[in-house]
């Protein structure tokens, strides 16, 4: 694994100021991120989440997923905690790239769902990877992650590459009328842990932006 630290600023949000650390993936050029809150190093397992880049949904408002509502609350989470850490790694589209999420959204805005639209593009599922992880957590001296996420195949990769995950916290936020087929889709075919019941309404969520 070839990821390499490069430098550390504040990095003041609406919940909370915390650290932004920057990482190099050598192998890929890649630019990853690490924000943290509060001494993150050793102790108590901390509370965490491992956010792949969706441009549409974390930077530009899309409410075709869930992305960007995550997002927000596991910041706003982990500032309530005082303490955590979440890692934004640069997989952009589940891993294909920008350009191909778009061809994948052209195809599902005619019918495919998202599992489809990925397999007639020439692509698994989901091609994420997360072994950069487990250096980027070491640098930051995280030894257990209370882990936000609703999804069992990210538990069970970190922990393959070696991260100590002690629990897994929900992570239930988002559901609009846009993307609720999109959503029903990973729970059916991906194997995400939520029911729409369990969902907060998107019009309840204030996105502070
Ligand atoms: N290829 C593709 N990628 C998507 C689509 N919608 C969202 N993404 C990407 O999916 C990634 C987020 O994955 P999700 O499946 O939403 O959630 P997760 O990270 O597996 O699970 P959680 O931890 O519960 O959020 C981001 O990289 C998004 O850019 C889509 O329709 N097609
Ligand atoms: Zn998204």
């Amino acid at each position: 694994m070839t990821i390499r630290f490069i430098a550390a600023c504040r990095l003041p949000m609406p919940w909370a100021t915390f650290t932004m650390h920057g990482f190099e993936d050598e192998a890929t050029g890649k630019e990853h991120v690490a924000l943290t809150l509060g001494d993150v190093s050793g102790g108590e397992p901390v509370l965490g989440r491992v956010h792949s880049e969706c441009l549409t949904g974390d930077a530009l408002f899309s409410m075709r997923c869930d992305c960007g509502y995550q997002l927000q609350a596991a910041l706003k989470r982990i500032a309530e905690e005082g303490r955590g850490v979440l890692l934004y790694l640069r997989q952009e589209g589940r891993g294909i790239g920008l350009l191909n999420k778009i061809r994948a959204y052209n195809l599902q805005d005619q019918g495919a769902d998202t599992v489809e639209a990925n397999e007639r593009l020439g692509f698994g599922a989901d091609m994420r990877r997360y072994d950069i992880c487990t250096p980027m957590l070491d640098h930051l001296g995280v030894t257990g992650l209370k882990l936000m996420t609703n999804n069992p195949r990210k538990v069970d990769a970190l922990t393959r590459d070696g991260v100590n995950v002690t629990e897994r916290v929900p992570l239930t936020t988002g559901l609009n009328p846009h993307n609720e087929h999109y959503l029903s889709t990973k729970a059916g075919k991906l194997g995400h842990m939520m029911a729409l019941d369990d969902f907060i309404q998107a019009q309840d969520v204030d996105r502070d932006r």
